[in-house]
């Protein structure tokens, strides 16, 4: 398996390369050169097969055999050794019709963890067995950095830089990345919102002198083994759901980068019988609009109750255009810089017919959201966060009569409590996050200029 860039202008790469590269040195996204297929057969063995099984089956499709099977197998369970349920990514079933994936059970109570669990324990088997140096810089609305911070902590030969929106994300998620005091963590807190964090480090990997220069190491979604990592719950899902092989499954996903659903799409394409992919946003719609109509412009940024999934540029579209324009880089090129100077593009026919039998898409307004937070606390005595309210507003909309929906739950409602109370909801947060009110917290406040950053960075990786 060899991984090639969206762009087109980058030599054919390995899966460790792939990973060191983060994003593709001409500025595109790496995607592997042929997805692999898994049979209806193979797809039967793998029903009883714990999480960490799974996860090793279906990376080893990629991993070229580049990391010895017994090493990937102890990073693995060394990832999820750490989560409070051996299930890793426990289903709730609600009714007949609604499962939700719990994907919030690792230590900073949200789905990144599943996918940066593994990246830090990646990262640092790479550092050790090829002596290189990782210097990871990342963007933030507030769950990434969190997991990603807690993945690498304190690890021999990293170190770790992340951009989060200033006074935009939950309190909780602003005490989980800065209360961290290891000297390997620096936490830049930006004027400005996810979008423009995001644009800054793209930028800078872009730039290939400094890129190389600092060592620069990706961990957002541009990063390929993110998509990779969260593809294992799409299928855990499906083989643990009952009915799963009578009925159609619908996948409900609470969205903002399109990094999430990117796996989803990954996963159907490797023969995964998925149905319905739903995209779930807030009123940052950008990619609801896309949907229904093929235009593709960012709009105006909106605070919302979800404020992971405040992000009008979502990073992983590069990925799923590429497939939708028959995987020609040249063409893909030429959307993204239209994309670059009139702000904004445009699918239509059969293009758009496409987009619209691979998802479905709504973007739940604010009170939609309180709303469904309040009928399900009411009606099961479950308790969501407001991105995973989000995810099951949209269940709500487009799942089908004697089809089974299930709903990603991406984030544990005690991180976004600002929501939660505004309906009278009072929640016991779980013993770790309620210590974080008591610890010291370490951040630099920094205006959303990119000099700044770069001082910042310099002095931090000491190069
Ligand atoms: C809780 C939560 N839900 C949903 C999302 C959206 O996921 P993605 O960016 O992969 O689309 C995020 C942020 O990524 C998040 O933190
Ligand atoms: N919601 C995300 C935004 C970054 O997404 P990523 O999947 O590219 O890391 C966050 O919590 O930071």
């Amino acid at each position: 398996m060899k991984f090639i860039s969206t762009r087109g202008n980058v030599e054919p790469k390995g899966f460790i390369d792939t990973v060191l590269m983060g994003l593709a040195d001409d500025g595109g996204l790496m995607v592997p050169s042929e997805i692999p297929v898994v049979s209806a057969a193979t797809l039967e063995e793998w029903r009883s097969l714990s999480y960490q099984e799974l996860f090793l089956k279906i990376v080893a499709y990629y991993t070229n055999d580049e990391i010895p099977y017994e090493d990937l197998q102890e990073m693995v369970n060394t990832s999820y050794a750490n989560f409070r349920t051996p299930e890793v990514t426990p289903i709730h079933q609600v009714d007949d019709s609604l499962y939700v994936l719990e994907l919030f059970h690792g230590p900073t109570f949200a789905f990144k963890d599943v996918a940066l669990q593994f990246m830090g324990e990646l990262y640092s088997y790479i550092s050790k067995k090829q002596n290189k140096i990782i210097h990871i810089l990342g963007a933030t609305s507030g769950d990434t950095g969190a997991a990603a911070i807690q993945g690498v902590r304190g690890k021999e030969g990293i170190k770790i830089c992340i951009l989060h929106p200033h006074g935009k994300v939950s309190k909780v998620q602003e005490l989980q990345m800065t209360t961290v005091d290891d000297s390997n963590v620096l936490n830049l807190s930006v004027h400005g919102n996810f979008d423009d964090c995001q644009k800054v480090i793209k930028d800078l990997f872009a730039d290939l002198d400094f890129k190389g220069r600092y060592h620069l190491r990706a961990i957002n979604s541009i990063n390929f083994v993110r998509i990779l990592a969260q593809t294992v719950y799409y299928f855990y899902a499906y083989l643990h759901v009952d009915g799963s092989n009578e009925k159609k499954i619908n996948i409900s996903v609470p969205s903002g980068n399109f990094g999430n659903i990117f796996s989803g799409y990954l996963a159907k394409q490797m023969g995964l019988p998925i149905n319905k992919l739903i995209i779930a946003t807030n009123e940052n719609n950008i990619l609801e609009r896309f949907v229904n109509t093929g235009e593709y412009k960012p709009g105006n940024f909106t605070s919302t109750y979800s404020p992971s999934m405040d992000i009008q540029v979502a990073s992983n579209f590069e990925r799923y255009l590429y497939y939708l324009v028959g995987e020609d880089s040249e063409k893909l090129s030429a959307y993204m810089s239209k994309l670059q100077t009139e702000g904004k593009i445009t699918v239509e026919g059969e293009a758009l017919q496409q987009v619209q039998k691979d998802f479905a898409a709504l973007g739940v307004k604010n009170d939609q959201c309180l709303n469904t937070i309040a009928k399900y606390q009411k009606e099961y005595g479950y308790l969501l966060d407001p991105h995973t309210a989000c995810g099951i507003a949209a269940y709500e909309a487009f799942n089908g009569p004697d089809e089974i929906g299930i709903t990603f739950a991406t984030a544990h409602p005690a991180k976004f409590d600002e929501a939660i109370t505004l309906i009278d909801i009072k929640q016991e947060f779980p013993a770790q996050i309620k210590a974080l009110f008591e610890m010291p917290q370490h951040q630099t406040v920094v205006d959303h200029d990119k000099n700044e950053i770069v001082r910042q960075l310099q002095a931090f990786y000491g190069l």
